[in-house]
């Protein structure tokens, strides 16, 4: 009941602005956002449904929060829907529990590891490439092929699991994954679906429930069958199948974990760990790539500078890349942040005061309220960034000096993505073999925002892949 601190939208009693949402599409969600930035300046305060949230939209003003080692508890009910997918794993998980969990995974995402998941995304790529020449230069909505791409990639390096979608029950599991991903979305814009007890019995509360049920019967018998792996392997069974199996995916090391730590890291953990990296892992990829494809057809320029830079690391060589190879991307790397700088794939994330934050001299935001950072504004900061909704790879140049909280789309501080390597590795890996192979035209040529869980395009992202074979585009065919 106090008054607020900062200025802000206004609602109602308790609910807050929760009532102007009502009825609100998500596309509109990031307008009214960016609306509330130009009239209530860098920083401003709204509530909703009890409590109580501070968004902030500048680098100077996250800086307190992401580099915190103190108030590392997630926000508000963004979390706790979330906590249906993740249980309590790694990105909701708090105090303790995530600190040494934090420490007991982050080897996980060492090189070594880094190194063995090249070959099976490189793997993956090529036969996402195949697929996309397959159109024969017809548009192709690009939407369900690169889900299922990111899919495909996570499953195999986080469970060592290759996914068929030849098998009606795998390829219910992919849908499955959708489905919830999507319900949650709907969650969020009907406040009166908050209570967990109406969500229960909603429709899409009943189909995410049915979804989730059906990830978790799959998710046990990867981990059961891999258990028995692990278990044979350490009895040091002679069985030849069990030798030809790499076991280099990430649930191997979380076996491992329990094996040298069972005080600190259970079973149970792996199943929390597993569902967190096997969803944490592949949504904000594939919107990724999903905005890389748009750009890169959009700026032909920029796609046959990346196309150079392929041509010098690898001339006619048509192998998929090596972390070596990755290492010497200096220009694709530009791209894909300055990608990420404009779409960033996690629009916003929060944390629940546990104690006072000082923002500036003038600012302290008590204990209790929701500090929400949302790097959509951040990343398109006038003050740090010129001209900041063109696509200028060239300002990630190496070199250039950029402030170390205007550029977020991993977070920051001891809460940042534990994936990001992975992700980078990832995101090079696919792009370098399309490239190499395809020659990418727009069909869509504008897009708006959707705001949800990840960020994504309203419109479908169509594009065209004609077969490079070699073929370079001059600099006046692009101007034409
Ligand atoms: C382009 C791809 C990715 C982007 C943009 C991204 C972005 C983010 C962001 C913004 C956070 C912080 C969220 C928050 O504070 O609530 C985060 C956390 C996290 N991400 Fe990523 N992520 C990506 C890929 C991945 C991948 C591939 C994995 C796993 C293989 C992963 C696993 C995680 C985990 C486990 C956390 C929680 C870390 C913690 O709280 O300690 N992410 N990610």
């Amino acid at each position: 009941w106090k008054p607020p601190i900062l200025p802000g939208p206004r609602g109602f009693p308790y609910f807050g602005i929760a009532i102007r949402l009502v009825g609100i599409a998500s596309k509109d969600i990031l307008p009214l956002m960016i609306k509330w930035c130009n009239e209530y300046g860098t920083i401003f305060e709204f509530k909703m449904l009890g409590a109580k949230y501070v968004f902030l939209t500048e680098p100077e003003l996250v800086k307190p929060i992401l580099s915190s080692s103190t108030n590392i508890t997630k926000g508000h009910f963004e979390y706790s829907f979330l906590k249906l997918m993740f249980n309590d794993g790694l990105i909701v998980s708090k105090g303790d529990k995530w600190r040494t969990n934090r420490r007991l995974l982050t080897p996980s995402f060492h090189n070594k590891i880094l190194k063995s998941s090249v070959e099976t995304v490189g793997r993956n790529a090529e036969e996402f490439v195949s697929q996309l020449l397959a159109f024969d230069g017809k548009p192709i909505d690009i939407e369900d092929i690169t889900y299922l791409l990111a899919f495909k990639i996570i499953c195999e390096t986080a469970m060592g699991f290759k996914l068929n979608t030849e098998d009606k029950q795998q390829n219910e599991f992919v849908k499955a994954s959708k489905i919830c991903h999507d319900s949650l979305v709907h969650r969020y814009l009907r406040f009166w679906l908050f209570p967990d007890f109406i969500f229960r019995r909603s429709d899409v509360g009943k189909q995410f429930f049915k979804s989730a049920d059906l990830i978790q019967d799959v998710a046990e018998q990867v981990i059961k069958n891999r258990k028995e792996l692990f278990i044979a392997e350490k009895n040091g069974s002679k069985n030849k199948d069990l030798k030809k199996k790499e076991r280099n995916a990430f649930l191997d090391n979380l076996f491992e974990l329990v094996d040298l730590n069972p005080a600190l890291f259970t079973e149970s953990n792996i199943r929390e760990e597993v569902d967190t990296f096997m969803i944490a892992g592949h949504n904000p990829s594939t919107s990724s790539l999903k905005f890389l494809h748009f750009l890169l057809a959009n700026h032909p320029d920029v796609q046959e500078k990346v196309y150079d830079e392929q041509m010098h690391i690898f001339g006619d060589d048509k192998r998929t890349p090596t972390s070596q190879d990755l290492q010497k991307m200096t220009y694709l790397e530009m791209v894909i942040k300055e990608s990420l700088r404009l779409y960033p794939s996690v629009p916003m994330y929060s944390r629940l005061l546990d104690e006072d934050l000082i923002i500036d001299e003038k600012t302290t935001i008590p204990a209790g309220y929701t500090v929400a950072v949302f790097p959509y504004a951040v990343h398109r900061s006038k003050k740090h960034w010129s001209n900041p909704e063109e696509f200028i790879p060239e300002r990630f140049a190496p070199g250039i000096e950029i402030h170390p909280f205007s550029f977020i789309p991993f977070s920051a501080g001891p809460r940042n993505c534990i994936g990001q390597k992975y992700a980078m590795m990832e995101l090079k890996t696919i792009m370098s073999i399309v490239v190499r192979q395809c020659l990418l035209e727009p069909v869509t040529t504008s897009i708006s925002l959707d705001y949800g869980i990840t960020l994504n395009a309203v419109e479908p992202i169509i594009v065209k892949a004609i077969p490079r074979n070699g073929t370079r585009r001059m600099i006046s065919e692009m101007n034409s």
